[in-house]
């Protein structure tokens, strides 16, 4: 009862052009981070993270202006075949996490290079796209970060295996999604949820939120730890691929979105946007060695593109 998510100052990380792993400062950055993802159950907040707020904000507003939208106009960008194009909008239902509980969301991905984007809401792609473009920045750098922090004899590995962060022409699944619940209506019943239980595929998440909450990770009792909205943070969560790569070191993070208790807060919409990194599809991953991993975790080499259709296959009912 009672734990709380670190806040880590990551010192305007996205402005450091090159992240030197003998600079005192990068180091005690590095573990200050990686620490606090081990001992935290992959969850922990980034502030002065250099992602400038109006870049925030700007992506934000765009996409509330898409989802405010009349849900006729917002099929005509749904997703057609996940398989073969993950990109754009699901409406409410359309992707479940959970076999039981309905989930209370809409979102908008954005993925891969065959894109499409709301002509009613011009300045949605711009909007999306430049903060997307920051969340790549700060994830290679993240990634860096870590590969400080398990002591990996090459300090690039994990970066090699994850290009696609910075050249956007290597294949990969990942991607970006803005979120939006809408205000919770009346014929709302038991077991509904803003967000069903699960954790992330890939390697690290970005999450912005807004102010309304909901957000709880699971703690390693399996309490749940409500993951309060801190105006200028990042929460990032470790997913199923980074946990597996690091022998268990990181975990990924079981989380969930609940509908407020607060009546003022249940009748406004949330919303939240997500930058989910992975390595690149020709990767098969085996376990990281260093000493500060975990020497008798073991599996077979795993391919990212394989792993994540197929979570991606049941979330979608294809
Ligand atoms: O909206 C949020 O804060 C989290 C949503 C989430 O976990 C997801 O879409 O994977
Ligand atoms: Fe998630």
């Amino acid at each position: 009862m009672g734990r709380k998510i670190p806040v880590i100052d990551i010192n305007n990380l996205f402005n450091i052009d090159l992240i030197d792993q003998e600079d005192p400062e990068i180091q005690e950055i590095a573990n200050k981070f990686g620490l606090a993802l081990h001992e935290n159950n992959g969850s922990v907040y980034l502030i002065n993270h250099g992602i400038p707020e109006d870049m925030v904000s700007t992506a934000f507003a765009e996409s509330k202006k898409f989802f405010e939208l009349p849900a006729a106009i917002k099929t005509k960008y749904c997703k057609e075949d996940v398989i073969k194009n993950y990109h754009g909008y699901s409406a409410v239902e359309q992707e479940r996490l959970s076999d039981t509980n309905r989930e209370l969301k809409e979102t908008f991905d954005i993925f891969g290079h065959d894109r499409y984007y709301p002509e009613e809401v011009p300045m949605f792609k711009e909007a999306t796209e430049s903060l997307e473009a920051a969340c790549w920045k700060l994830q290679a750098k993240l990634l860096k970060l870590l590969a400080i922090t398990i002591k990996l004899e090459n300090i690039d590995l994990i970066n090699d295996c994850a290009r696609n962060c910075t050249d956007r022409t290597v294949p990969s699944l990942n991607s970006t999604r803005t979120a939006y619940y809408p205000p919770v209506s009346d014929d709302v019943i038991a077991g509904d949820i803003r967000c069903a239980t699960h954790s992330d595929y890939g390697l690290l998440t970005l999450v912005f939120q807004d102010d309304i909450g909901g957000l709880e990770v699971q703690g390693p009792n399996e309490d749940w730890i409500p993951v309060t909205p801190i105006p200028g943070t990042i929460v990032v969560n470790t997913g199923d691929f980074f946990e597996k790569w690091t022998c268990g070191y990181f975990i990924a993070t079981p989380h969930r979105v609940i509908i407020p208790e607060d009546e003022i807060k249940t009748k406004k919409c949330r919303q939240s946007f997500m930058s989910f990194s992975i390595t690149d599809n020709s990767v098969y991953i085996s376990p990281l060695r260093s000493e500060m991993l975990n020497k008798d975790y073991d599996f077979e080499p795993i391919n990212p593109y394989e792993y994540a259709m197929e979570k991606v296959k049941k979330s979608y009912g294809v």
